[in-house]
């Protein structure tokens, strides 16, 4: 895993569309985002946080302002480089998990190791251990549909995890489930942060996700209007 800061943004802004009907859905947001701890973006509906956390995983690009992924800035690279960049480095986790259906658990994650070319031979043995840390090692030949939600985005944080990303960007993964297995989620993105030293930034409106966010940044109409860290993690 790289040492240098896995995300900078320095006065970054977004504008969808253009001329009259265009909107600058980020406007002037700098930030650090630290390896080792799991980071919240919380605010209202419409406030960016889903356009910011694109940016942070290569997915779209910034309209004005620096981006710089491990010390590499993004502008001027391309399409191809931006996604070599996210393969490197960056997991996803969605909301509504992204299994595939007709995959087996284990060949859900294993996939993600498929496109990184790992051996085919060891596919399964990895995909089978990171299962295992999630606690589904029993669960690795059922289909999605034979799963609960949170096994199911269990199953997708392993999957993240598969490349060995150096950060995992999650959009809303709790507001499918109900309270205590989000709060299950939520931990176990907290211990990829603290354990494995990957970079978590969680966007959110679940408030029982809130205390296992080492640092909570608030965004409001596309601005950074707080940044706070908590002294101490309550998991
Ligand atoms: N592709 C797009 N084209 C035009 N406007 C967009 C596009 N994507 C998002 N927006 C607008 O940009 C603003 C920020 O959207 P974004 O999805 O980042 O907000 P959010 O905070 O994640 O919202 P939510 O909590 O509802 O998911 C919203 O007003 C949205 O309507």
């Amino acid at each position: 895993m790289s040492s240098a800061v896995p995300i900078r943004l320095d006065d970054v802004g977004v504008t969808y569309g253009s001329g009259p009907t265009a909107f600058q859905a980020l406007r002037g947001i700098s930030l650090t985002i630290r390896a080792g701890e799991m980071t919240l973006l919380l605010g209202p509906s419409g406030s960016g946080k889903t356009t910011l956390l694109q940016v942070m995983g290569c997915l779209l690009r910034a309209s004005r302002g620096q981006v710089e992924l491990f010390g590499r800035p993004l502008a001027g690279t391309d399409a191809e480089g931006l996604a070599a960049l996210r393969l490197a480095h960056v997991g996803f986790v969605f909301q509504h998990y992204n299994l595939f259906p007709t995959l087996k658990a284990w060949e859900n994650v294993a996939i993600a190791l498929d496109i990184k070319a790992v051996p085919l031979a060891e596919q399964r043995d990895q995909a089978m251990g990171l299962l295992d840390r999630m606690g589904l090692a029993d669960r690795a030949g059922h289909y999605p549909s034979e799963l609960s939600g949170g096994q199911k985005q269990r199953v997708a944080i392993a999957r993240a995890m598969a490349g060995k990303p150096s950060m995992i960007l999650a959009d809303e993964p709790t507001a499918a489930l109900d309270g205590k297995t989000g709060q299950g989620v939520a931990g176990t993105l907290h211990d990829l942060a603290h354990r494995d030293g990957v970079a978590v930034v969680v966007v959110s409106h679940d408030p029982r996700v809130e205390p296992f966010g080492d640092r909570v940044l608030h965004l409001e109409d596309g601005q950074l209007i707080d940044d706070r860290r908590r002294e101490r993690s309550s998991t």
